[in-house]
């Protein structure tokens, strides 16, 4: 279970998150929402260890991770796939993947097969550079690699932007298979509506920088898509 209480993050002196409570149920697949800039990004970022947290409560399985370092996540078995994706563009796709397995958690040094067996591309292309992969094979890569280390939970933010259409089904149905045959628990910061229904089971809708609705995702209604997420 990943549970905030009462969180509030300050960039200087602009609060974005303010007062924030969300629970996140192991092996859930859960959707948080909102429009740009109301705090999702801020929100994994202070849940990865990238940014600090003002004051509030942030635990993991009800041990708190207030002082556990950006290192101890991957180590926690919290894997992430940032915005934008971050992979190292001179690096070859190998080298990109084998990064992952410097962490403690990995005590094997091959990347796992079954992770080919989920991006069959990046098997192909091994020895290319990350930087001269295109944006679906990219992320595509960014997923593996948070994968490499096996974690209980993944976060993604907007994994699908930019993304062309067979990618995207391809990356919904790798979250789905992860989710039912692993157990692995999803987080994903989404804005399509529809990739959001595919894949999320639970909801949480955020609006400057608050959790103001919350429920099991056939509750989010058309009047809150209209409030809320509608440009
Ligand atoms: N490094 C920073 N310094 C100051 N303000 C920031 C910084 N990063 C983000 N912000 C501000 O914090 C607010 C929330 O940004 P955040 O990226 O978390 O929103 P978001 O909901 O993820 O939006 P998007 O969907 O556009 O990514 C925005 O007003 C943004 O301008």
């Amino acid at each position: 279970m990943i549970q905030l209480e009462n969180v509030n993050q300050k960039y200087g002196g602009t609060q974005i998150l303010w007062d924030l409570n969300m629970q996140i149920k192991p092996g859930s697949r859960t959707c948080i929402m909102g429009r740009n800039g109301v705090g999702k990004t801020t929100l994994l970022k202070c849940i990865m260890g990238l940014l600090p947290i003002a004051s509030g409560d942030l635990s993991l399985n009800g041990e708190s991770l207030n002082k556990r370092s950006v290192e101890s996540r991957p180590q926690l078995g919290i894997g992430y796939v940032p915005q934008g994706r971050d992979i190292f563009p001179q690096l070859t796709v190998e080298e990109n993947l084998k990064l992952s397995l410097n962490c403690k958690r990995q005590t094997s040094k091959t990347i796992p097969e079954h992770i080919f067996e989920l991006f069959p591309v990046l098997k192909e292309m091994l020895q290319r550079r990350g930087g001269d992969l295109s944006g679906g094979q990219q992320q595509q890569l960014a997923i593996a690699r948070a994968l490499v280390l096996n974690p209980d939970v993944l976060i993604l933010d907007e994994p699908n932007e930019g993304i062309q259409p067979n990618i995207v089904q391809l990356i919904r149905d790798v979250l789905l298979k992860l989710n039912r045959e692993q157990g692995m628990t999803i987080i994903l910061v989404e804005q399509k509506l529809p990739f959001a229904r595919a894949v999320g089971q639970e909801f949480h809708l955020m609006e400057k920088g608050q959790v103001i609705a919350s429920g099991a995702m056939e509750e989010l209604t058309d009047e809150l898509v209209a409030q809320y997420l509608a440009v």
